[in-house]
This record gives structure tokens, C-alpha cells and sequence, in this order.
């Protein structure tokens, strides 16, 4: 299979604290990666060194063969979905998309138009971000994300702040993402979805990658949840 991202080595401190202690992964195309871990693992950290919000100490980052120190071709690999979305608040939501499909040389506003309404985001596409919910904003970031449409699509935590159907609609446009051709990586806390959406699961324990295995494999031994419990409490 064709790796679309890699890392290795990966190394990150803050202070005397080492996060990432030598992180290595591989992401094949048209895969759905999750992200999972324990609270403080470093899941923020990996990808905001991925997406170079945060600049690692050590180690090397390629997306599509470009590597990270490529930094204009590096971006448009990748569209960044973050916890925490920060935004001018008076812009509406509509002219910041467009400003960043502009950046991506993506202007199709058929296809954003559909999205807009797949997102339930008709009504209130046109108002200025800082009156948005963080679903919203999630919302708007997904909405942005689907009509990029690059060659992998990170995320930090997605999901969270979802009502039920934005959920569905996520489900959805990420599979037709995936089936043409795109790839996904995202952190997650929500086991249960992750087991339903995910093709492989990575586990990022004490600054390492500890597991990363097809789902369908885990399956075999239990559930993810379980897992989970187990990887926490026994490996070092
Ligand atoms: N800017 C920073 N300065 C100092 N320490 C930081 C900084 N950002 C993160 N950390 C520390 O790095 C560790 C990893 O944090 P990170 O946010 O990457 O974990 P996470 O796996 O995403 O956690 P969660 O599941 O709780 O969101 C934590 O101990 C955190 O306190």
C-alpha cells in the first residue's frame, strides 16, 4: 500500500518534559486512521508537529513524499482541524471559507454550497464567526475541510460538540472523502465510533506509538474499550 504520511523519530519537550519520546508512524492512502490515547499522551502535540503549529525537536514528517521543511507545498497536503478553532470573530463565516479555499486554489461554490447544506448551515453561514457555538465552528471547519478536499484531512477530537446530525453528516462525507481518494487521521476519546468509522487504530502511550493494528484485528480480542483498559494499565 502507498504511505501518504510518515513520521519518524518523532521528539518533543516542553521544558524538562519530554512529550514525544521517538513517535513513529505510517499512514496509508485512503485509510481512516484514529487517534487514541490516554489525556496529556501528546495526541495534540503529534499533530500540531504535523501540521506545524508546534515545531518538534527531532525527527521527520512527510505527507504525499513532500517533506514538512517544504513548507508551501507541505500545506496543501493537509487541512488542520483543531480542537480549538480561533478565527476573526467579525468575519462571516462564509468570506473566511472563502478566503481559505482561495489559499488552497479551490473555489467551487457548487461544492461548498452543497456542504453548506448537508451541515444544516444555511441560515447562519452568513453571520460573523464570534456569534458561533463551538459545534458551529466545528461545523464551519468541516464544511471548509470537505471542500478542500486534500490529500489527507487531520483532526484533533472532531467529533466533539456534534449534534446527532452533524454527526451523520460527518459519517457520511467522510466516507465519500475516503472512497475518492482522500485519507483521514484524527484524534479521538470515543471508542465506540472510532471501532464503527476507523480502519486501524494508533495508541500513543508515554510518548510512543504502543499499538497500531487493522480494527478488524483488535475485534478479534474485544472491544476497543477494552483494549484500551488493557494497553493503559499493563504496557510501559
Ligand atoms: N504548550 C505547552 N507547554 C507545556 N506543556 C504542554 C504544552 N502543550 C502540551 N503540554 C503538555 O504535554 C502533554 C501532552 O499534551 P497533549 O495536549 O499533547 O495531550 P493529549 O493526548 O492531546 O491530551 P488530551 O487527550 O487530554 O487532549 C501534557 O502533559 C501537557 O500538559
Amino acid at each position: 500500500m502507498e504511505k501518504l504520511l510518515s513520521i519518524q523519530n518523532l521528539r518533543k519537550s516542553y521544558g524538562q518534559h519530554e512529550v514525544l519520546k521517538g513517535v513513529e508512524l505510517k499512514i496509508e492512502k485512503g485509510e481512516i486512521l484514529g487517534f487514541v490515547g490516554g489525556n496529556g499522551a501528546g495526541k495534540t502535540t503529534t499533530l500540531n508537529c504535523i501540521t506545524g503549529l508546534v515545531e518538534q525537536d527531532s525527527g521527520k514528517i512527510m505527507i504525499n513524499n513532500v517533506p514538512k521543511s517544504q513548507s508551501l507545498d507541505y500545506k496543501k497536503q493537509f487541512y488542520f482541524i483543531p480542537d480549538t478553532i480561533h478565527v476573526f470573530p467579525n468575519i462571516a463565516a462564509y468570506d473566511w471559507i472563502h478566503f481559505v479555499l482561495k489559499l488552497y486554489e479551490k473555489t467551487d461554490d457548487e461544492k461548498l454550497q452543497s456542504f453548506i447544506n448537508i451541515f444544516d448551515m444555511e441560515k447562519s453561514i452568513y453571520k460573523p464567526i464570534g456569534t458561533y457555538s463551538y459545534g458551529m465552528l466545528h461545523k464551519m471547519a468541516l464544511i471548509t475541510a470537505f471542500t478542500i478536499s486534500p490529500p489527507i484531512l487531520i483532526m484533533d477530537e472532531p467529533l466533539n460538540g456534534l449534534d446527532p446530525l452533524a454527526v451523520v453528516a460527518f459519517k457520511k462525507c467522510m466516507k465519500e472523502y475516503v472512497e475518492n481518494g482522500g485519507t483521514v487521521f484524527f484524534s479521538t476519546h470515543l471508542l465506540d465510533v472510532a471501532e464503527k468509522i476507523c480502519q486501524s487504530i494508533s495508541f500513543l502511550k508515554d510518548g510512543k506509538i504502543v499499538l497500531h493494528e487493522r480494527v478488524e484485528n483488535l475485534l478479534v480480542d474485544g472491544s476497543l474499550e477494552t483494549i484500551f483498559m488493557e494497553k493503559q494499565a499493563n504496557e510501559g
